[in-house]
């Protein structure tokens, strides 16, 4: 259920890093229509060779993300499929999140009404996927992408893009699910087949936690051993200095998936934060928001 696209179509770019199990490549690609040729710039996800058992994954995850649009889905183009199994999709300009949350940290600031407007985004595509009864997996900002800056001077707003979840957790291995906490649902590590819609609400918090900490969490580049007791003794992230946030934060990542918010719920009350003045008040006081 996903368009096939000729190899011979494809122009490879350069190498811009990977995924979990995939290589990132920038490419173009020609059509030719009625004699008229013309070229899109497109993103190929290689899956690794090492990873050749989680094809079907794969390709699953593809052809979910084809069956579905929304403008802040990362649109798929479709699936080249030979040797290696390549998901051509568009070309997100500014790429991930993650990369872009560390970059920044150093350099310019990103007001808390920007990181406020990318969960907001973010919440209302999970409440899509959530009312299509699709479970994403995957929610984390590595695979949420930056299509446009925004610009705090002009008021204008940023615009991401939830990229595919790639391999689904259920297939996945302990070490490969307990390398993925805290963004992974605790039910999900103990196990897989227990991902539940509610699932994502977990991964939302654990997120909503990074965009707020410069795109990093600590506790992800622990042992494996700490990361398992995390969730043993039912531990939570440090509280964010932005007590309304980190309250909503901490309703999601609750270890019973069916107390967590709904994303109607979490989008009522993101809205809420944001008209609240707190943030201008702590953005003026350049708080570390
Ligand atoms: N420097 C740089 C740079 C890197 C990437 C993009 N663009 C892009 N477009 C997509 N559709 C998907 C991705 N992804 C990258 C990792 C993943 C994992 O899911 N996806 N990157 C643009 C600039």
């Amino acid at each position: 259920t996903f368009q096939n696209i000729r190899p011979e179509t494809i122009i490879w770019g350069e190498s811009l890093g990977q995924g979990s199990f995939t290589k990132i490549f920038r490419g173009i690609k020609r059509d030719i229509d009625n004699e008229e040729s013309y070229e899109t710039d497109v993103l190929l996800k290689v899956l690794d060779i090492t990873y050749r058992n989680f094809n079907e994954s794969f390709l699953e995850a593809a052809s979910v993300m084809s069956l579905i649009s929304h403008k802040h889905l990362v649109l798929l183009h479709g699936i080249c499929v030979g040797t290696d199994s390549i998901m051509v999709q568009e070309y997100v300009k500014l790429g991930p999140l993650d990369i872009y949350l560390k970059k920044q940290k150093d350099g310019s600031r990103i007001t808390a009404r920007w990181k406020l407007e990318v969960a907001k985004q973010l919440a209302y595509t999970l409440s899509f996927l959530r009312d299509k009864n699709i479970i994403h997996g995957n929610v984390s900002t590595k695979n949420i992408l930056l299509s446009r800056e925004g610009d705090s001077s002009t008021g204008s707003p940023p615009f991401i893009k939830l990229s595919d979840s790639g391999v689904s957790i259920t297939v996945m291995t302990k070490e490969l699910l307990t390398d993925r906490i805290p963004w992974v649902a605790p039910e999900c590590v103990r196990d897989p087949r227990s991902l539940v819609q509610e699932s994502d609400c977990w991964s939302f918090g654990a997120t909503l936690w990074e965009i707020f900490n410069g795109g990093s969490i600590p506790l992800s580049v622990l042992e494996p051993t700490a990361k398992v007791k995390f969730y043993q003794d039912q531990l939570q992230l440090p509280i964010l200095k932005w007590t309304e946030l980190a309250n909503l934060i901490n309703c999601c990542m609750n270890y019973r998936p069916f107390l967590r918010p709904s994303f109607r719920a979490i989008i009522r009350d993101l809205n809420n934060l944001i008209t609240s003045d707190y943030e201008l008040l702590v953005d003026l006081s350049t708080g570390d928001l």
